[in-house]
């Protein structure tokens, strides 16, 4: 069974279709890179499927729970949101004391991994010590990261995580998030870095104006909308999500 599973997924804002008709299938145990420009309905997908957003019609299961079922979902998913929700008066472990408490996690085995998790990607133990009021953007990000996957969710949906990164902890970002996939997390990971997606991604959804418009292995995605030249993952985006003949090369996964 997929560990993500949407049909006729549909999110209206008055007049605006934020996401239209998402047919998607998310392998368990792999990393999904979704991709779209601005606007195009990423953001309000990943709060349909974290519960936070209810679908005008449609339905998802995420790790086996319906999406609509937040107590369910609950210990099963993380999120990390392009906005982080953290309280800038509390020091990194207690945000991270508080994230634990929620989910019922031993509050010494919680502190233990998220001590780990602090180390590999640099931040030190003097400044998860301060408040998250004097932390920098990179800080909070890696904050915000440790919160989403402290609790070992099923499924993580990461909105573009190596924000405010220096190109160090992102490398180590990147690492983490195939250590995630290969202890089996799935990982949906939203990000407009499309080297990253190419590095990590098992396999890609592009979504425009709220449609899907390609799915499938990043190789093969190239090779779809090949014109026989090799090609990057950025050439296959722009053509898909440019000024798109309605012809648009036929999606679907076949
Ligand atoms: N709460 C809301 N009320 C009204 N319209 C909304 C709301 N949230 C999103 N939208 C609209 O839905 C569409 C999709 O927005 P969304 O934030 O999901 O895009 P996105 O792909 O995440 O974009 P970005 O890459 O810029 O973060 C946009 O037209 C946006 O204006």
């Amino acid at each position: 069974m997929p560990a993500i599973e949407t049909t006729d997924l549909t999110k209206q804002y008055g007049d605006t279709v934020a996401v239209a008709d998402l047919d998607l299938a998310v392998e368990s145990g792999s990393v999904f890179g979704f991709l779209g420009p601005n606007g195009a309905g990423k953001s309000t997908t990943m709060r349909m499927l974290t519960g936070l957003v209810r679908p005008t019609r449609g339905r998802a299961t995420v790790a086996g729970a319906d999406a609509t079922d937040r107590d369910a979902l609950r210990p099963r998913i993380g999120y990390l949101p392009e906005t982080p929700p953290l309280y800038d008066h509390a020091t990194a472990y207690e945000q991270l004391d508080y994230a634990a408490g929620l989910r019922d996690l031993d509050p010494e085995r919680a502190r233990e991994r998220a001590g780990d998790l602090f180390d590999r990607l640099d931040l030190p133990a003097e400044v998860a010590a301060g408040r998250i009021a004097d932390y920098s953007k990179g800080m909070r990000q890696k904050v915000a990261y440790v919160q989403a996957v402290l609790h070992q969710p099923e499924v993580v949906f990461l909105d573009e995580p190596t924000s405010g990164l220096d190109p160090r902890a992102a490398r180590t970002l990147r690492e983490l998030i195939v250590e995630l996939a290969d202890g089996g997390t799935t990982v949906f990971l939203s990000t407009h870095i499309l080297p990253v997606v190419e590095a990590v991604a098992d396999a890609v959804g592009i979504l425009y104006d709220g449609e899907l418009v390609a799915e499938g292995a990043p190789a093969e995605l190239q090779r779809r909308a090949e014109t026989g030249e090799a090609r990057s993952l950025e050439d296959v985006f722009l053509e898909l999500t440019g000024e798109r003949a309605d012809a648009a090369p036929s999606e679907g996964d076949g």
